[in-house]
């Protein structure tokens, strides 16, 4: 699913209401049913409904959605956020339509005529929507500082009043809402983590923007989906044996961090490498062989020596530590090895205090970098939208595939694609779930998945994997392992 700007939004309206056809204030009446039926659904037993409109189109949503609960019997009061001027036609045609019908209007002038607002209260949030185009300012500053000091519910209609679509808001003031109901399709702003404490759980609401909008090329970001996994995702073939699906090495682990190297053997097995080698110190062997049976040790000591070029693919990094060894293991990598591999952790560390081994990256290959490696080694970032604009400029300067992990992990890919991953859970914020993720990249690599598929189906089973597990452990007890074991469950749901 492709991520759009507030324009391309603006776009695939006026598309819609051309081509379907249907009028702008039928799409609007549409949009509000979407959101009438969800707070339907809801109930909730509020003490009183208050619904704070702008004057712009985010406004008459909201009074088109004060007019449909009416007709449910819900009764609502209208607060329009008054500046003296007219609204938009499509406001003033259900300004109109809503006088009569028994829902009290006031007009906020001034900051005197705030309601007192009550905890048991639910607020709609109607203010301004895709349409701001500079800060909050003046009254409508200081209206949603009053709502935000209440302790009411507040639930924003397709965006928190005060954010921006598709860019930053660092400055700005915004509402809190619980829960925010966006239309047709998630918006940038939703992908930035510093947007988090405003937006709370956003659900989509199909509002059935015309099908036909031609989005392709229209916009380089792109939110994964089960129709694209699905598409990737490629069923083993009747007549194969281990060789078929390649022979991955790993290498990972130091004394101290073999669980590192455990954890990405167990990813890289079990997300389907034919063959697995785990290169960790001599003296660690006995881990190894005893926690991953099915992989073959060898030892770090040997990379001097070693043929790499009988691995299809090597995943290297996690729990190997940045010292002078561990630096000179992923040197010799890079200098002998010329296929795609999957660098991360320390092995990014590494690269980040010499950064003359970027140019040394076999093409294709996958950086997963947190966003603290990645700051280390591409510099210090402003915002989640620098990091990404950063991210696609290196992975095209690079020919590299960088992954940046975090709620809504996502790739920038040498073409300047850049994939939002959709699975995934707060729960995997735990230590070692890096690692299982540089396994299963490496593990599909491996057995002939192209690097873009092995980030685009790796982020999304290393999520979804997560998502299956939390429905049994919790968030709070999932730990990296029970990634590992619920991987052949989210095969399953893929392959289905
Ligand atoms: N396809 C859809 O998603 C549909 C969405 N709908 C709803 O429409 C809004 C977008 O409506 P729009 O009228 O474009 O914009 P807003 O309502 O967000 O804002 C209206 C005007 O507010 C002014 N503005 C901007 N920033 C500020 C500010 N900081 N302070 C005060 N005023 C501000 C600006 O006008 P100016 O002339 O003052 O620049 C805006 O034009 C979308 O979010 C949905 O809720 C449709 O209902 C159906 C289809
Ligand atoms: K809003």
């Amino acid at each position: 699913m492709k991520i759009l700007s507030a324009e391309q939004i603006r776009k695939w309206d006026e598309f819609t209401i051309l081509n379907e056809p249907i009028s702008s204030i039928d799409l609007m009446e549409r949009a509000a049913r979407q959101c009438t039926q969800w707070f339907e659904q809801k109930k909730g037993g509020f003490r009183k409904i208050r619904i704070f409109c702008g004057k712009g189109n985010n406004g008459g949503d909201g009074l088109a959605i004060a007019r449909q609960l009416v007709e449910k019997d819900i009764l609502s009061d209208v607060y329009i956020l008054e500046f003296g001027s007219l609204g938009t036609n499509d406001f003033q045609t259900n300004l109109s339509r809503l006088h009569s019908f028994p829902v009290t209007i006031h007009f906020i002038q001034h900051q005197d005529f705030f309601p007192v607002i009550d905890k048991a209260d639910l607020i709609i949030d109607a203010l301004f929507g895709s349409g701001l185009n500079r800060p909050l300012d003046g009254l409508s500053l200081q209206l949603v500082q009053h709502l935000n000091k209440s302790a009411a519910t507040i639930i924003a209609i397709d965006l928190p009043s005060g954010m921006f679509a598709d860019k930053p808001s660092p400055t700005n003031a915004v509402i809190k809402a619980h829960e925010t109901l966006t239309f047709q399709q998630l918006k940038f702003c939703f992908l930035f983590p510093e947007n988090e404490p405003f937006f709370g759980e956003v659900h989509v609401l199909n509002i059935g923007l015309h099908p036909d909008f031609s989005i392709a090329g229209n916009s380089m970001f792109e939110l994964t989906d089960w129709k694209m996994i699905k598409e990737i995702y490629k069923p083993r073939k009747q007549f194969s044996h281990k060789g078929t699906y390649g022979h991955a090495l790993i290498v990972a682990g130091e004394k101290g961090k073999m669980g590192a190297a455990v954890l990405c053997t167990r990813g890289c097995l079990r997300s389907g490498a034919g063959l697995v080698s785990a290169m960790v110190p001599e003296e660690q062997f006995a881990i190894i062989q005893t926690a991953v049976p099915e992989a073959m040790a060898i030892a770090q000591e040997t990379i001097e020596t070693v043929d790499l070029s009988k691995y299809t693919t090597v995943g290297i990094g996690p729990g190997t530590g940045t010292s002078e060894e561990s630096a000179r293991l992923l040197q010799r990598v890079l200098v002998n090895y010329n296929r795609p591999i999957v660098i991360d952790a320390d092995g990014l560390n590494i690269i980040a205090a010499n950064d003359e081994l970027l140019s040394e990256l076999p093409p294709g290959s996958i950086l997963s970098p947190h966003p603290k490696e990645f700051e280390r080694i591409f510099g210090k970032t402003e915002n989640h939208l620098e990091r990404i604009q950063t991210a696609r400029l290196q992975a095209q300067k690079l020919f590299v595939y960088i992954i940046v992990k975090g709620h809504y992990s996502f790739v920038a890919c040498p073409d300047g694609e850049v994939y939002f991953n959709s699975t995934g859970n707060s729960g995997m914020a735990t230590g070692g779930s890096g690692d299982v993720l540089t396994g299963i990249l490496t593990g599909l690599l491996a057995q002939g998945y192209s690097a873009k598929e092995s980030c685009l189906l790796g982020m999304f089973l290393h999520g979804l994997s997560a998502d299956i597990a939390v429905k049994t452990t919790s968030q709070e007890a999932l730990v990296a392992g029970d990634i590992t074991e619920y991987l052949g469950k989210a095969f399953l749901s893929i392959a289905n």
